[in-house]
């Protein structure tokens, strides 16, 4: 049987997952990645390390299986998006770490930005707002820090690319420098109306063209894997970045649906089929895939701290030994006794954009302990998701019937419940966590010719879903308590 493997290269680990075509899972393997914090708010990534953590998940996953290798007809990429990764175009060596998507070093440009009157124009080109999360800013941070960069880069001698660009460059040999519309997208750099780079913007943001990989879409013939890494030469025909992977390994293919990814943020997104929805309401345009010509779009609600709140709690706070001991510490209590953690870590994202905003823990009395604490910690991230729902249905007139969820932090059973009472709709848990791959699988399967859009498996199903239970008049008491927590988060 042929096999597709799915390479997830993910904030907190990457990920190499075989699948059969019908969406089995025939083996897998992990290795974490790790995040360094220089300076408060920043955040770097080594790209070596990405690059060797995938690697040795691609190892282990094939490791497990007896000439697994042999049975594989295409692999797809998703990645986290928007970090940064400048290198050398002749050594293949990366010149400056990675910055992460969450990092805030470059809010000082986009204040520039924003006082001299170019938010409008990037917001129009690009679908984006001017967030220090998104790529462009970061490039240019590199470059105005380092001179003699820009001047190799002017010479085409220094190549940008996000963690989809720098993967497929070393998964190649060197020999591509290529990105995905659905990645590009996310780079503030980037018309997703014309779909190309835009001179414009690169000229505003003093970003060398030069630098920029070639753009394609999302399932095709991209590229084949140097024989070194597997013995074998095999193509990549499928890659996306890894929200818009999972919303299409949700089954998420109809306008109108949507899907919630609890990973280290949580990213909702909703398919918007063939046009871009323009948000007034602090979402994101984004593209979702081109396939066979078709370029689908989707509107997007990215919060920046959801399970990262949960390994604040383990790593710094160090009141849990494990995350999985979170559900049942926040069932111990039958409420959080007033208590609202707004985990504003990496500022405020969709749908406040409050670059400036930070954490606040608020409600605290002497009796509060920390089963309140870790309770609040998952309420938060079921209320960010609440805060984003209501942005969409302003903006497309839609409240979604049915949430679909996956990612790490879907594993916890009472967020779920405690996501369908505050958004009073049933939330429909994948049985598939890892929908990020199943994406990218089924990218690799249609860019090879095996898989139709119009006809692809249904993946692995559903669990039961988590149906609410709660009170109209307590959803919108406690809901008005979260406003008010984040109306003292922000700056
Ligand atoms: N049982 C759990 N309850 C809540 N959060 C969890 C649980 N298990 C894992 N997580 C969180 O899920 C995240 C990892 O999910 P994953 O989808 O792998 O993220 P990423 O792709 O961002 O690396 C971590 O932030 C972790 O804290
Ligand atoms: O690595 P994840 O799964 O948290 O995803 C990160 C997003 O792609 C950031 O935009």
């Amino acid at each position: 049987m042929s096999l597709l493997l799915a390479l997830d290269q993910g904030t907190t680990s990457s990920r190499a997952i075989l699948f059969t075509e019908r969406g089995e899972v025939v083996a897998s393997g992990q290795r974490p990645l790790s995040q360094r914090y220089p300076e408060p708010g920043w955040l770097e990534q080594d790209p070596e390390e990405i690059w060797f953590s995938l690697w040795a998940a691609m190892q282990d996953c094939l490791g497990a299986v007896p000439n697994a290798t042999d049975r594989i007809v295409a692999i797809g990429i998703a990645n986290q998006r928007e970090t940064t990764i400048l290198w050398d175009r002749h050594t293949g060596r990366p010149v400056h770490p990675a910055i992460g998507w969450q990092c805030r070093r470059t809010i000082p440009i986009c204040q520039k930005l924003r006082e001299d009157g170019l938010e409008p124009v990037f917001h129009e080109k690009t679908g984006l707002v001017l967030d220090p999360y998104f790529s462009g800013t970061k490039v240019a941070w590199i470059l105005q820090q380092r001179p003699e960069l820009r001047r190799r880069a002017e010479r085409g001698d220094i190549l940008f690319g996000t963690v989809d660009t720098w993967l497929v460059y070393r998964l190649t040999g060197g020999r591509l420098h290529r990105t995905d519309v659905s990645n590009a997208s996310r780079t503030l750099m980037f018309n997703i109306h014309d779909l190309t780079w835009d001179e414009q913007l690169l000229q505003i943001l003093d970003i060398p063209p030069a630098m920029c990989p070639e753009v394609g879409a999302s399932a095709g013939e991209i590229g084949e894997i140097d024989r070194q890494w597997l013995g074998r030469v095999i193509p990549v025909t499928g890659m996306a970045g890894d929200q818009q992977a999972a919303l299409l390994g949700q089954g998420c293919l109809k306008p109108g649906m949507v899907k919630n990814t609890y990973g280290t943020g949580s990213f909702v997104l909703m398919n918007t089929g063939q046009r871009p929805v323009p948000s007034r309401h602090g979402l994101l345009t984004t593209v979702a895939w081109s396939i066979s010509g078709d370029v689908t779009y989707a509107l997007e609600g990215s919060v920046f701290a959801s399970g990262a709140v949960v390994q604040w709690l383990r790593d710094e706070l160090q009141l849990i030994g494990r995350s999985e001991e979170a559900e049942a510490l926040a069932r111990s209590v039958p409420d959080t006794g007033g208590v609202y953690l707004v985990p504003a870590f990496s500022g405020l994202g969709a749908p406040y954009w409050d670059e400036g905003a930070r954490g606040i823990i608020t409600g605290i009395t002497r009796g509060t302990d920390r089963a309140h604490l870790v309770r609040a910690a998952l309420e938060a991230i079921a209320y960010q998701s609440r805060d984003v729902l209501e942005a969409m249905r302003e903006d497309s007139g839609l409240w979604v019937e049915a949430l679909r969820v996956d990612g790490g932090a879907a594993k916890n059973g009472f967020l779920l419940q405690f996501q369908a009472d505050i958004l009073g709709t049933a939330v429909e848990r994948s049985r598939n966590l890892e929908a990020t791959a199943w994406g990218a699988a089924l990218l690799a399967g249609m860019g090879r010719g095996l898989l139709s859009v119009d006809n692809l498996p249904a993946g692995l199903g559903f669990d039961p879903p988590f149906l609410p239970e709660m009170e109209q008049n307590i959803r919108e008491t406690l809901y008005r308590g979260w406003k008010a927590a984040i109306d003292r988060a922000r700056s």
